[in-house]
């Protein structure tokens, strides 16, 4: 993997904890265990029926009763940033975190990243079509992989602009593609595009910047 100009600078750290002014968190692809991924599945579909649903009002009762429970036996285990296996499980789709959305890398070098996936039913705005507002979600995570692919690991997202050229459609396989356009010191300028097949759906460009040791 190539540095750019200036990124040793932010490798400093305190005693491999920190990064730059980032926590230094390292991947898990064995720690959520045999069921994780079973389980970050099961939590999507969920997340799908949650906006879909329309059954008798009981039913939503009952479903209250086990989230509940289900929430009561996951508690004791919450754990602070950086332990739980969900956004270090790079196996999984989304890294395993709910938040990311659940594409999948397919391919990272220097310089340029690729990804596939869906959105799902409770990504849809409206009229079928996903909401605005998770393409910047998507843009900005590969931008994050970009960044750091480039040998600027620690930089965070300054401005970031979304052109939507075309309706997304939502369980519809779609690709993305994230390139470093230029670097300058501490900052990189960095591009995407989100394709469904030949048709391009947005693209949007952003400025990383390396954080300084000291930045949060
Ligand atoms: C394998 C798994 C990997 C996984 C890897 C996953 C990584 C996760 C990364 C995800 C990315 C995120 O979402 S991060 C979350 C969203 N972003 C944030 O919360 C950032 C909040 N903002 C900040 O912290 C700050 O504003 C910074 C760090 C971005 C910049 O502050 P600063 O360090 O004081 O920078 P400053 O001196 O002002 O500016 C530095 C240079 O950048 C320029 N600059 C700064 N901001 C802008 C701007 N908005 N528009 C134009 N230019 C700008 C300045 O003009 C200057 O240029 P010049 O005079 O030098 O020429």
């Amino acid at each position: 993997m190539t540095r750019a100009t200036g990124a040793d600078d932010a490798v400093r750290d305190d005693g491999g904890k920190r990064r730059g002014g980032f926590p230094m968190f390292s991947a898990a692809s064995e720690d959520g265990g045999p069921h994780f991924g079973r389980f970050v599945s099961a939590m999507r579909d969920l997340q799908d029926l949650a906006v879909s649903a329309a059954p008798d009002p009981e039913v939503f009762g009952a479903a209250a009763d086990k989230a509940e429970e289900l929430a009561a036996m996951l508690r004791p285990y919450a754990a602070e940033e950086g332990r739980s296996p969900a956004n270090r499980s790079i196996g999984l789709p989304g890294r395993g975190s709910l938040l990311m959305l659940p594409w999948m890398l397919t391919g990272l070098e220097p310089g340029r990243v690729t990804a596939a996936g869906v959105f799902r039913r409770y990504h849809l705005g409206g009229n079928g079509a996903a909401h605005g507002g998770v393409l910047p979600l998507l843009f900005d995570d590969i931008f994050g992989m970009v960044t750091h692919a480039q040998g600027q690991p620690v930089s965070r997202t300054a401005y970031l602009t979304v052109n939507y050229r075309n309706v997304t459609p939502l369980e519809k396989e779609l690709t993305v593609e994230a390139t470093v356009d230029s670097a300058d010191g501490r900052k990189t300028y960095v591009s995407g595009r989100l394709w469904d097949g030949g048709t391009l759906l947005a693209d949007a460009d952003a400025l990383m910047v390396r954080l300084q040791p000291w930045q949060p």
